[in-house]
């Protein structure tokens, strides 16, 4: 089956070669139609969308594509998509965030020059037919203080190109430690004291609900008097009205933006500004930027279509190993396990791992048991993305133990499912070099079953003839028995028994099964 992947956005055609040589790809590109319809009927059977900050991939827009299971975002800002609403409907997001970091380090750079040497204003009047020499007179940047605010990818880029310009470079990122900052050359100091020492504010955060508004009147208060400002990281992270009052105060001596509370802005205030420097959201827009960031989100893209882990997924944890897809089959066939086991519905599950496990695998194996324990009752796509969102949804409580206690196993994971009334599944699978995922423990007998297919599981009394008769109705329905294992504590007592069969039993086999006196329950386990 091929995949359909939806392009809403102008992207780089070289950075769509992985898509383009993939004989299971077929793409519709929409992103340069005038009709919107075009993007609503696109979607009704897509499997993939790519966005760049234009389309607002909303939870109506959501709705309109039954199939999606990813939107890559070709860039960094995910501010366009609805990321909740994505993850509730089990929809990866994912972006490109390295590709254009260079691009827009340098165009804040630009933006910083043009502003203080006035070039848009002055080349306006070399175009004119003036020789204005005395009337744009600029600033240097060497010897001034610059605060960045947000040392992340970017920011760290820009304070680099400030120290070779011979600026003094402050910075604020809360999530940063301070030892990272200084070994940039940058000094960390508080939010308020880079407001109270900057000669050049510039902003290099995401939008969150912590950073809207980051600069507005009180914040603005703080500033020197003449303060320069640049922004090219989002729109949201100044107040536009309070930006006008005060450049037109003369509080900020110049503005430098590439972003815009809405785009395009259509706030004529502020963009009839004299000391300002405008441009239309052109920070990744380089060459090898836009090249970059479509490469990475097409490969990323098929990798997640493909089911393999993706590394820049926004709403899922990092892919913990090259061998987590055997850690999620494993995981997932706990979950259907202990749920096709369980009597009546489940009220909550208990993940303990033991032995040498790393956090990262753990919350990848935590959501790969609710996928299992979740996929057989919701009509939803229960997936890696959505299986903790939907789990708390349905109120089925989820707790998670790890002790470092030997099993003999390298490691264990353990799963319990609880249901109402007390009913009860235990369950515990490792992998095993060479061999894969496998069922060692079910309810605290040892066994030892790969987890696929169908498996007929039952309670049984440890006696003479009960094997014999299994296989005889088995025999006579003409479905074939692959394994056998027998897990029981003690000679007579109380024993499980687990049948890989090659078919389905129907219910009047598994009644037949249930006519054996020693035979205390039956259920059918289907893992796929
Ligand atoms: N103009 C453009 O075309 C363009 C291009 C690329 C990126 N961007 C935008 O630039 C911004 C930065 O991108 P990046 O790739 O460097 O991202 P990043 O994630 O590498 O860095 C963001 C940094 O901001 C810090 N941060 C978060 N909350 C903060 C807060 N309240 N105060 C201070 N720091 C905070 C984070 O700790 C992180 O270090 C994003 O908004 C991105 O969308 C714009
Ligand atoms: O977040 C980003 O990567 C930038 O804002 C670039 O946005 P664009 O892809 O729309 O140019």
């Amino acid at each position: 089956m091929g995949y359909r992947i939806v392009i809403a956005d102008p992207l780089s055609e070289a950075g769509l070669e992985p898509l383009r040589r993939d004989p299971e790809v077929e793409i519709i590109d929409v992103s340069h139609e005038d009709d919107p319809d075009a993007l609503v009927r696109a979607l009704r059977d897509a499997d993939a969308l790519i966005v760049r900050s234009r389309t607002k991939v909303t939870r109506d827009l959501l709705d309109l594509a039954p199939r999606l299971k990813v939107v890559g975002r070709a860039g960094v800002g995910v501010d366009n998509i609805d990321v909740d609403a994505a993850t509730e409907r089990g929809v990866l997001v994912l972006n490109a965030p390295n590709g254009n970091t260079i691009a827009a380090a340098e165009h804040a750079f630009a933006l910083l020059l043009a502003l203080a040497r006035r070039i848009p204003e002055a080349h306006a009047s070399v175009k004119a037919g003036r020789w204005e020499r005395q009337r744009f007179i600029g600033f240097e940047l060497m010897g001034k203080t610059l605060g960045v605010v947000g040392l992340g990818r970017i920011g760290s880029e820009v304070a680099k190109r400030a120290r070779a310009f011979g600026m003094e470079v402050l910075g604020y990122d809360p999530y940063l430690p301070e030892s990272r900052a200084r070994s940039l050359g940058i000094e960390p100091v508080s939010l308020e004291e880079l407001f109270r020492r900057a000669d050049i504010i510039t902003l290099h955060t995401p939008l969150t609900e912590e950073t809207r508004n980051l600069i507005r009147r009180e914040t603005l208060a703080l500033m020197k008097d003449g303060v320069i400002l640049v922004n090219a990281a989002r729109g949201g992270l100044i107040d536009e009205d309070a930006l006008v009052e005060a450049v037109r105060s003369g509080k900020v001596a110049g503005v430098a933006l590439d972003v815009f509370a809405e785009e395009p802005p259509k706030n004529a205030e502020l963009l009839a500004l004299e000391r300002a420097v405008f441009t239309p959201h052109l920070g990744a827009s380089t060459v090898e930027a836009q090249e970059n960031v479509a490469r990475d989100t097409s490969i990323a893209i098929l990798e997640a279509l493909r089911d393999r882990p993706v590394r820049t997924a926004v709403n899922l944890p990092e892919a913990p190993s090259p061998e987590a897809a055997e850690l999620l089959r494993l995981g997932e066939r706990l979950g259907t396990f202990a749920m096709d086991v369980l009597d009546g519905p489940p009220v909550a599950v208990d993940v303990t791992f033991h032995g040498e496990i790393s956090e990262a695998e753990r919350e990848f194996l935590v959501r790969a048991v609710l996928k299992g324990v979740l996929a057989r009752q919701l009509d939803v796509r229960v997936n890696l993305v959505n299986a903790r969102t939907l789990a708390r949804q349905r109120g089925l409580e989820v707790q998670e133990t790890w002790t470092s206690t030997s099993t003999g196993f390298p490691f264990l994971v353990q799963v319990r499912l609880r249901g109402e009334r007390g009913s009860a599944v235990q369950v515990s699978g490792t992998i095993v070099e060479g061999l894969g995922p496998r069922i060692v423990e079910v309810e605290g007998f040892p066994v030892d079953v790969p987890p696929e297919g169908t498996i007929v599981f039952a309670h049984h009394v440890d006696r003479p003839g009960v094997i014999g008769r299994v296989g005889m109705i088995f025999g006579e329905k003409g479905i074939n028995i692959a394994t056998m294992i027998v897990g029981r504590r003690e000679i007579g007592g109380e024993a499980v028994m687990l049948l890989a069969v090659d078919h389905t039993p129907d219910e009047d086999t598994l009644a037949k099964l249930l006519d054996i006196e020693a035979l205390r329950s039956v259920k059918l386990v289907r893992l796929g």
